[in-house]
């Protein structure tokens, strides 16, 4: 499945705060968002997600998606892990990973041996409260039930915040292979070192708009990255 997204804006309220978006996911892509601190890359997420007010188009393969309800994006194959985990803290991990209902108890159960084949950590785990976890292992149960719902597009707002370097690495491996499965992704990750290594596309934001957008070899080491980021502190 394709995502092509063109001339989006989107913002709170009565005020926009990304404008004329223009991206494109293709299935195993991984494409990164950079941009300094309130650049716009949560709010093109929250955009794609249906849960703020949007204009412009997005479509996913030939349906466009405008107007569609953020239920029935998600539906569509559209699934986005919100910065900050999102996770049940009370329930176990099992649980975590049963409470996203995708209504065949057969499929549930692949789907959770798939999931637990990425994340073997998460089968460790399985009766602890999630709570109980530590931040790296949370982030993979984000992921994991993201992944319970089956997208076909997955959107991921800083999985690596807070993590240490080798945890974050492995998370970062671990969402390649996600991708060599046939999902396009969509990263927001603001170590630009980092998400450079894996993405095949990244675009750089810089007050709502898109100021740059290449292969990563075309972006790194240009200035450009640097620039977006100083422009945006000074
Ligand atoms: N719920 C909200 N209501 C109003 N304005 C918001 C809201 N969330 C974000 N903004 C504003 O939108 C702009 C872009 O924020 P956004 O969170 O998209 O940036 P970002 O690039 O994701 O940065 P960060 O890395 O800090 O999350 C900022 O000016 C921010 O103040």
């Amino acid at each position: 499945m394709k995502l092509v997204v063109s001339a989006l804006s989107a913002g709170y309220g009565n005020s926009r705060v990304v404008h004329d978006i223009t991206l494109m996911v293709g299935p195993g892509e991984i494409v990164a968002l950079l941009g300094a601190n309130g650049a716009g890359k949560t709010t093109i997420l929250r955009a794609l997600s249906g849960i703020i007010p949007r204009a412009g188009s997005i479509r996913l393969d030939d349906r466009e998606m405008i107007d569609v309800s953020a239920r029935d994006i998600v539906r569509a194959g559209v699934v986005h892990v919100p910065q900050g985990r999102g996770t049940f803290g009370g329930l176990t991990v099992g649980e975590n990973l049963s409470a996203t209902q995708t209504g065949s108890v057969v499929r549930e159960a692949e789907l959770r041996d798939k999931v637990c084949r990425l994340f073997p950590i998460l089968r460790e785990r399985w009766t602890q409260p999630a709570g109980e976890l530590s931040g790296g292992e949370q982030q993979m149960l984000a992921v994991a039930r993201a992944l319970m719902l089956e997208p076909r597009i997955l959107m991921l707002d800083e999985p690596s915040l807070g993590l240490a370097p080798l945890i974050r690495i492995e998370l970062f491996e671990t969402i390649r292979a996600i991708a060599a499965d046939g999902i396009g992704v969509l990263l927001i990750e603001q170590n630009a070192d980092l998400s450079l290594k894996i993405a095949s596309q990244a675009l750089l934001l810089s007050h709502g708009r898109v100021v740059a957008s290449g292969r990563p070899d075309e972006i790194a080491g240009s200035g450009i990255i640097e620039e977006a980021y100083l422009n945006h502190a000074g």
